[in-house]
């Protein structure tokens, strides 16, 4: 928990040199963690001076907005220095000899590449990068050859039930099987999940055993829908499944902190350098959401002879931690495409008989000299699931470009105008009053349009029988497609258009519609569980109803493996109601209609172009925006920018 650094808590820990107190903390992100540790260092640094205590504020400014380092030439830094009228230019900072400060006998800072770094995040970027490379070059488990690999995808291919695979979609499958390391990006619906399958079931032919393959992901939640997915593309997906792939719907994917062996009390992980993972096969998705720390023990934990597979998409918000290390993996826009000579020698063969063979080939340009990752990445564009309206409004929001979006979102103003199906845009004219019933109209479309799946089959839920939960199946499935198709989704918390507020107001609104008495929570709420709960199987951003049982109790009832388990809400850990909700919390879900409002201050921090790309992309058929012209603009202008050294992976000559 960070706690907001104040101007007089600035003067007093740094009292011998002048600082401009107040404009620092009013624009930079400081904690106090970071400050004392800072005033430890003032206390024992003679060398220190104004110059290096504003450098290091910033620099502790740019690690809590998420960056792994400062770059002494970035010119925000040069912007904010000539605000402030720090002397010197980024030579003379350059020229500081950052080694000589340490803490009982350490370093603590390290300058590479022009960047300030705090020591433990430069070590844990040059361990990741140690890390992938030795996974790279040093791969010591069973390779294959293009020849090889060529019947096997075909057959995987001839098994797919869809009418046409993508030429993205068999790139990527085709370079899983050949190397030791890849990733693949790509937006909602865009088929990562199914290529996942599809390369598994290749490993499988090629002589994996089901049983060496580890899958996790970031959160319980994303894990259970990774596991949910794979039992659901073999059952739809895969024409006439066999035994293994019935071994495969068992495999469970699990978190990275439970894969690795994260040690409740002692802090630290099992698994790393020192005790290997034992799979031989490593499928990790929602990568976006993973922070250096996390990602370089992971990587530290994966053995020579095991084959990793990232899944993520590159473009959604970055991880709350530190780092952002699946965009900082990915090529940058300008070498996307580019492969080796070999990689298109290799493409030919394994692709020999597929009728999309040409369209691959001549999508890729050979580059000299490829780099680490130049053959190990595929960015899949294709979204098979959302409605292409939305993912050309997405696509424009992700480049940022706010003139074409503005051009293309047409305007409502009342709410019988939203669209069931592609875009509208609800300019910010509204008192309080009318926003209230702007939402809770948008809402109550939704439920009472679906009245007779919802609160009729509320009343069929009444009083239900606890431990029998399987006789409510058809009820429950229709409510929980009702629950489903709409959600509102915040950039905050607080204020009118944030998720708490707004959440109140819907649940008096819904209690009222119901019918239902006063009290803290009514049959029929619907909510999202704050924390995990390991032992009840219940994740941070799960989302359940409250039913009344026969026995009086009020219990939760979750979606579970195909079916529903049910608990009693004093078990639970930390919920809250879930008609509104951030985006930061809806990352990995999924709704057929979504609202999003903004905050009325465009300059807000958390106004940027991944929150709205996030928010949007959770969309299948409709998305509407609350917004002032101007903080539209302004979210699609703002690109989250997190300083590394890991971006280099692609031209390491090319100088930023
Ligand atoms: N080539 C294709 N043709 C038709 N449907 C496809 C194709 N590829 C995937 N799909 C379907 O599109 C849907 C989305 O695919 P998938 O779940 O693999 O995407 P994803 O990128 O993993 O999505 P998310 O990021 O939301 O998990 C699935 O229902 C899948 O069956």
């Amino acid at each position: 928990m960070q706690f907001k650094v104040t101007a007089q808590s600035l003067q007093k820990t740094f009292p011998g040199i002048t600082l401009p107190a107040e404009a620092l903390a009013a624009e930079l992100n400081l904690d106090l963690g970071h400050l004392q540790l800072l005033r430890d260092g003032f206390n024992e640094w003679d060398a220190a001076d104004e110059t290096v205590c504003l450098l290091l504020l910033y620099l502790i400014h740019e690690i809590n907005q998420g960056s792994l380092c400062l770059h002494l030439r970035d010119e925000r830094l040069l912007a904010f220095a000539s605000q402030l009228d720090l002397p010197g230019s980024p030579e003379d900072w350059l020229a500081i000899d950052w080694h000589a400060f340490s803490l009982s006998g350490h370093a603590m800072f390290v300058l590479a590449n022009d960047c300030l770094y705090l020591r433990k995040y430069h070590n844990a970027e040059q361990q990741l990068t140690a890390d992938i490379s030795r996974l790279i070059t040093g791969f010591t488990g069973s390779a294959f050859t293009a020849e090889h690999i060529n019947g096997v995808l075909s057959e995987l291919l001839g098994q797919l039930k869809f009418e046409r695979v993508e030429p993205k979609q068999i790139q990527a499958i085709a370079i899983c099987l050949l190397q030791s390391f890849s990733i693949i990006s790509g937006g909602p619906g865009t088929g990562k999940t199914t290529i996942m399958l599809s390369v598994l079931r290749g490993l499988v032919k090629l002589g994996y055993a089901v049983d060496s393959m580890a899958l996790a992901a970031p959160t319980g939640r994303a894990a259970n829908r990774m596991s949910e997915a794979i039992r659901h593309g073999i059952q739809h997906d895969i024409r006439d499944p066999d035994e293994t792939d019935q071994a495969l719907t068992e495999l469970e994917a699990t978190t990275i902190h439970r894969l690795l062996g994260a040690r409740a009390t002692r802090g630290g992980f099992q698994h790393g350098s020192d005790n290997p993972l034992r799979c031989q096969v490593l499928v990790v998705d929602e990568v976006s959401m993973v922070d250096i720390m996390l990602m370089k023990q992971l990587m530290s934990a994966v053995a020579d002879d095991c084959r990793v597979i990232l899944l993520g998409d590159q473009f959604q918000l970055p991880s709350v931690n530190a780092g952002a290390v699946l965009s900082d993996l990915m090529p940058p826009q300008e070498v996307v495409g580019y492969c080796s000579e070999q990689l298109l020698e290799d493409l030919q063969v394994m692709l020999a008989g597929c009728p999309e063979a040409d369209a691959i080939v001549h999508s890729l340009q050979c580059v000299n000299k490829p780099q680490l990752l130049t053959d190990r990445v595929t960015v899949l564009s294709v979204s098979k699931r959302c409605q292409p309206e939305i993912a050309a409004a997405s696509e424009l929001v992700r480049q940022g470009r706010s003139s074409a979006l503005t051009r293309l979102l047409p305007v409502i103003d009342e709410v019988h105008a939203t669209p069931d199906s592609g875009l509208a845009w609800l300019p910010e004219t509204l008192n309080v009053d009318q926003w209230r019933g702007f939402y809770l109209n948008w809402i109550g479309r939704y439920y009472q349009s679906h009245q007779g799946n919802f609160k009729a089959q509320l009343d069929v839920l009444e009083g239900f029988a606890e431990t029998q939960i399987q006789l409510y199946d058809n009820a429950l499935g229709a409510i929980f497609k009702v629950i489903g198709q709409c959600r509102i989704l915040t950039f905050v918390n607080q204020t009118e258009v944030g998720a708490t507020r707004m959440n109140e107001v819907v649940c008096q609104w819904m209690r009222s519609w119901l019918g239902e008495p006063a009290g803290l929570w009514f049959h029929g709420a619907v909510v999202m569980m704050q924390e995990n709960n390991h032992t009840l199987g219940i994740y941070n951003g799960d989302v359940a109803i409250l039913l009344r049982a026969s026995s009086g109790q009020m219990r939760a009832v979750f979606p579970h493996s195909g079916g529903y388990q049910s608990h009693s809400v004093h078990v639970l850990p930390r919920f809250t109601a879930a008609y509104a909700m951030t985006v930061h919390k809806s990352q990995g879900s999924e709704f057929t209609h979504v609202l999003m409002p903004f905050p009325d201050r465009p300059e807000h921090r958390l106004m940027c172009r991944e929150i709205l790309y996030t928010g949007m992309t959770r969309a299948k058929q409709s998305v509407t925006l609350y917004a002032r012209g101007v903080s539209l603009r302004a979210a699609i202008e703002r690109k989250t920018r997190r300083h590394s050294g890991l971006s280099f992976w692609y031209n390491p000559s090319k100088k930023r």
